[in-house]
């Protein structure tokens, strides 16, 4: 297996030549509806291959939330793997949204699936939860290096919930969160241009200031659009490390499909204000 170059190095080139928007292939029911599409396998194909021609050329991250496709069984699972295939041929990077976790033996079987280089479903990045224990995620964080694949592992995550697990507080004083983002800067020491084990750190959690969330790897930053996070926000959110923000849009781009320039515009309004937002800066 020939190792591609490591994600983090990838994904910086990427950010830098098509900026930094990454767009979800969320194929909701209810989309699928307001697309004129059946909700069946037919509908999901056609969906997700009209997201990808639309943006696989132009974004630097396509992100397919895998339980819409996991929806349909085996069928679906077969239209994700040519969506993950078609969007990596046309140039995006693709991060598949999994949200893997388990018990490092199982964890090993998780990582096969989406991180060996031959795997039918192989990304260049995959979400894991790491509550488990962090520790639980090594055959991951191992395969990935082998692969030149990436993590994004969740931190702070965008939804409201998500404050009762990781703002606990450890016995050491640290939450559990900032625990997360200390071990992923231990992964990415020493990396260049950028390390390749990235954290899932929500739009719509406000001053982050507190955090230190200069890990040297990517932030993956959904909730802007249907969450109610605006790019404006981002530089208040992140401050310094707003560079290596990977700002994720699903919904706000995709209900305007399914014609494909409408898709285009719409991604492009967004690329427009996260630039602004970031010369701001
Ligand atoms: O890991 C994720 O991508 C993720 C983490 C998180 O904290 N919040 C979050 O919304 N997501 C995903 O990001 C996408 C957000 O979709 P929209 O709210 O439609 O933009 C969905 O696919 C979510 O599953």
């Amino acid at each position: 297996m020939s190792p591609l170059e490591p994600f983090g190095a990838r994904l910086r080139r990427a950010m830098d030549e098509r900026g930094p928007l990454c767009v979800g292939i969320d194929p909701h029911a209810s989309l699928l509806t307001e697309w004129g599409l059946n909700d069946d396998v037919a509908g999901l194909e056609r969906f997700s291959r009209t997201v990808v021609e639309a943006m696989a050329d132009r974004v630097a991250v396509l992100k397919p939330q895998s339980a819409f496709f996991e929806r349909f069984g085996s069928r679906g699972v077969a239209v994700l793997e040519k969506a993950v295939a078609e969007a990596r041929a046309a140039g995006a990077l693709v991060v598949m949204d999994a949200k893997r976790g388990d018990i490092g033996s199982t964890m090993a079987a998780y990582a096969e699936s989406f991180l060996h280089k031959d795997a039918p479903l192989f990304s260049d990045a995959l979400t894991v939860s790491p509550y488990l224990g962090y520790g639980s995620l090594k055959p991951a964080v191992e395969l990935a290096r082998e692969s030149g694949a990436g993590l994004f592992v969740l931190a702070l995550t965008s939804n409201p919930e998500g404050g009762e697990v990781q703002h606990a507080l450890r016995s050491d004083g640290r939450n559990v969160g900032a625990t997360v983002l200390a071990h992923l800067a231990a992964e990415n020491a020493g990396e260049e241009p950028l390390g390749s084990f990235g954290a899932v750190v929500g739009a719509t959690l406000g001053d982050l200031s507190s955090y230190e969330l200069d890990i040297n790897g990517p932030l993956l930053a959904p909730g802007i659009g249907a969450q109610g996070a605006t790019p404006a926000d981002l530089p208040a959110v992140f401050g310094a490390a707003v560079r290596n923000v990977v700002p994720n849009v699903s919904r706000g781009v995709l209900r305007h499909g399914p014609d494909v320039v409408a898709l285009r515009d719409a991604a492009q309004r967004f690329a427009d204000e996260i630039r602004d937002a970031l010369d701001a800066e």
